[in-house]
């Protein structure tokens, strides 16, 4: 346990500093070889862990100190500490002397493990009395400020279940592939492997538990993939059909592309503008057993370098984003975005919707998409679009779990925004 409390405060503390909890995690175990499988996953429990209850942890923590603790190392090995005693099952004996031996470990004053030891051992006597002291929003909906402001003012009605719904662990979705086996099918199968898991909609089996890919039958075979079940809405929305033209032109790592192929056999062309996370859309693709009509490197903002000058019948477009919808399952895109980030990407949404408008064909379709839940980049984006194209139709979405084209995040998907334009 001390191994995986002190590289999780080396973690957090990347993390806080402005990086992606993903890079810094690989970061993590290439400098530090040779790590168990089990010590990798331990270390990724108590950062994941402490990313998404960050607020109360750090809430909790002020009430527990007297003054301001300027060792970060220490304070963040406190936040793992806090997260374990009151999330997890270890008993709190070894929480807590391995915390007092990790302190030796990170800090060279004298009084770091006594503090420890002092800081945690007030937790466990008073937690809930110091639980029910939390009274700012950060603390309690572990969520900075101005994200609960935005949700609260847009979803005056929803923003608990949502700021709730993020603080969850994430689902386990599979995406059945219907071109190698019907969805009962391979239910029966995960039956039989004593596998329980609930149809969500169309293809989407959701796992009762998440578990290792390779314990999944079938899935080197390509009979599934894993995919959210929100993300499993878009492919079948935009209704494809043999022989069609279609762009999906931000593809990587390929989840919507191999979906909309195992749909219908169509001339889709794969782009992404990143060359190494392009290299696993073909991957996926060759697991599944299936290849788009091309894969290509490019910026869907400048078609001339890419495009071959024939219009497409259908385009998807998952902009890159905010990805506010699916923090359940990357904590730490919360403590890392800004407000003003929102503006930053709205416009690059913008630009890429408008110039992709221009490929496609009359009559044609393209489906917009964002895996966030702020207005911004959904649906007050669309409305000066259509304000803009006298051409484009906003077509209707007829899902129950939809309101305007917006899924808010829940147990069973992540959020979404989906937006259907037709070419008129
Ligand atoms: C939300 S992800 C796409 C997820 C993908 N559709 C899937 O379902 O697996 C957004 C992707 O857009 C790519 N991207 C960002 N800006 C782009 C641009 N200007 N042109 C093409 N791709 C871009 C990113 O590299 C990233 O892979």
């Amino acid at each position: 346990m001390i191994k995986a409390q002190h590289l999780a405060v080396i973690a957090i503390r990347r993390v806080l500093a402005g990086k992606n909890l993903t890079e810094v995690l690989q970061e993590i175990w290439q400098s530090n070889l040779p790590l168990s499988h089990q010590q990798q996953g331990a270390i990724q429990d108590l950062s994941y862990g402490v990313l998404r209850y960050y607020g109360q942890l750090n809430a909790l923590l002020n009430l527990l100190l007297d003054k301001t603790l300027q060792d970060l190392k220490l304070r963040y090995l406190l936040l793992v500490s806090l997260y374990q005693l009151q999330y997890s099952k270890a008993p709190s004996y070894a929480i807590v002397d391995h915390a007092v031996s990790t302190a030796r470990i990170l800090s060279n004053k004298r009084g770091a493990p006594g503090l420890v030891n002092a800081v945690l051992r007030n937790f466990i006597r008073n937690s809930s009395v110091l639980c029910e002291q939390i009274n700012n929003d950060v603390g309690k909906y572990s969520h900075p400020q101005w994200w609960v402001d935005k949700l609260r003012k847009q979803y005056p009605n929803h923003y608990k279940t949502i700021l709730n719904a993020s603080n969850q662990h994430p689902s386990m979705t599979l995406r059945v592939n219907v071109r190698k086996i019907g969805v009962k099918a391979y239910q029966k199968m995960l039956e039989e492997h004593g596998i329980e898991a609930d149809l969500i909609w169309y293809a989407a089996l959701k796992l009762a538990q998440p578990l290792p890919i390779e314990k999944l039958p079938g899935f080197e075979e390509g009979l599934v993939s894993i995919q959210d079940a929100g993300a499993q809405l878009a492919a079948p929305l935009l209704d494809v059909h043999e022989g069609m033209h279609v762009l999906d032109a931000c593809a990587a790592p390929g989840g919507k592309s191999t979906h909309l192929m195992e749909l219908a056999p169509i001339k889709l062309t794969a782009l992404d503008s990143n060359a190494q996370r392009l290299m696993r859309v073909a991957e996926n693709f060759e697991r599944l057993g299936n290849e788009p009509h091309r894969l290509v490197c490019g910026d869907a903002l400048y078609p001339s370098e890419w495009w071959d000058g024939q219009t497409f019948d259908r385009i998807l477009a998952d902009v890159p984003c905010s990805a506010s919808g699916v923090v359940s399952r990357h904590p730490d895109i919360k403590w890392l975005r800004r407000q003003t980030d929102l503006s930053i990407f709205a416009s690059n949404q913008e630009s890429i919707l408008n110039t992709l408008w221009k490929i496609l064909k009359r009559e044609g379709k393209l489906l917009y998409i964002t895996c966030s839940i702020f207005h911004e980049e959904n649906l007050i984006l669309i409305k000066e679009f259509l304000k803009s194209h006298q051409d484009a139709r906003l077509l209707p979405l007829s899902h129950s779990d939809m309101v305007n084209g917006q899924l808010l995040p829940s147990s069973s998907h992540d959020g979404f925004f989906y937006a259907l334009l037709c070419k008129t």
